[in-house]
């Protein structure tokens, strides 16, 4: 036997044990699962906490080689699998299918779990409240392009909390059905990864003619169809529809990354990290946003983020959405909510959740 066969003899035997544990702790999951039933707990067979506490251990134990992503990716997908022997999660997201936000909901809920699509932000907000699916995942910022403001309006009209964060690093490819630029006359894509190629564009494909849709698996479907047409998507569209590599990591910054929420019905537990994100909306006078960032300056809270957006009913009045580090359980957060929200004329927190950046 030669040594590679030896060693894959040795590698076969550890997935054997492997394959056992794994349906060893799964039978054990399934025990804690109809302890909940007979508790009345049937809605809490996810344990977001329970899990990143495994996560966090699993981690703290990890000797390598493999990093602690992979060993977070794995667990992920254990959870994941051991929910659906239950009952799988219920995901909805902006699809269709092959979107970053298609691949957020994985990387957040593993891929047993059930996933919606759905054709609107606001759509996935209703989805969540109506208990169709047990959770959204929104889009909410990206390094490059900035803040995602249709998220931040449907926050205005809805009770749902934030239970988590998740951060996708995303590298855009130019495809098509030959793989040749000189095909293409035309290019599909969502506005947001056109803006966050700009200049490579400018420099490779300056003279086609740019055409936004909906979604970039949107994109990569038009391109699938005519041989002179280009989507600009994720690598999971060319694999989904077929489509050549005319170019990969066009993206003009190297870190480019979208961050999106997880929303739910249950606010989220403390983690070891937390970030907290509000809403508020202030007097019009001179002063009065000061005033608020002050009490958090006072208090030594680090805030992560701050973006305004205009009052819907109200001309030249906004709404000012705020991250801070914490989680309202934390004893100095919750004395300064208490003194912010007095000083608002509305004030609301819309999460505390694991800081994962
Ligand atoms: O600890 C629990 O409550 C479980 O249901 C078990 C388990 C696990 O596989 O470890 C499964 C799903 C939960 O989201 C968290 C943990």
């Amino acid at each position: 036997m030669g040594k590679i066969d030896e060693i894959r003899d040795r590698i076969d035997k550890i997935d054997e044990k492997l394959l056992e544990l794994f349906n060893r702790r799964a039978d054990l999951a399934i025990k804690i699962g109809k302890e909940k039933s007979k508790r009345n707990e049937s809605n809490h067979f996810h344990v977001p906490h329970r899990e990143r506490e495994i996560f966090e251990r699993m981690k703290r134990l990890n000797t390598g080689p493999l990093p602690a992503h992979s060993i977070e990716s794995i667990f992920r997908e254990i959870f994941s699998a051991t929910l659906a022997l239950e009952k799988p999660l219920r995901i909805a997201y902006l699809g269709p299918e092959t979107t970053f936000s298609h691949q957020a909901a994985i990387k957040a809920f593993g891929h047993s779990s059930v996933f919606e699509p759905a054709s609107s932000i606001e759509s996935i907000f209703s989805m969540v409240e109506r208990g169709h699916v047990d959770y959204g995942i929104v889009p909410i910022e990206n390094s490059t392009e900035g803040v995602v403001n249709l998220t931040l309006d449907c926050f205005v009209d809805s009770n749902l909390h934030i239970s988590d964060e998740v951060l996708l690093g995303i590298n855009l490819y130019l495809l098509s059905k030959t793989g040749n630029l000189d095909d293409i006359k035309e290019m599909y894509s969502h506005p947001q990864p056109f803006a966050q190629c700009r200049s490579w564009l400018n420099r490779h494909a300056g003279g086609i003619e740019q055409i936004p849709t909906s979604s970039t698996a949107v994109a990569a479907e038009m391109a699938s169809k005519h041989k002179h047409a280009a989507a600009i998507a994720g690598k999971l569209a060319a694999e989904f529809y077929d489509l050549k590599i005319i170019a990969e990591k066009i993206e003009d910054r190297a870190q480019n990354t979208t961050r999106f929420l997880v929303i739910g019905k249950e606010p989220a537990k403390k983690a070891k990290r937390n970030k907290t994100s509000v809403m508020f909306s202030i007097q019009d006078e001179a002063g009065s946003l000061l005033k608020i960032l002050q009490v958090f300056g006072r208090n030594e809270i680090n805030l992560t983020k701050i973006q305004s957006r205009p009052l819907r009913n109200r001309s030249w009045e906004y709404l000012f959405f705020v991250d801070f580090e914490g989680h309202i359980d934390d004893p100095g957060i919750d004395k300064v909510i208490r003194t912010v929200s007095k000083r608002c004329m509305y004030f609301r927190v819309l999460g505390s959740y694991p800081w994962n950046g």
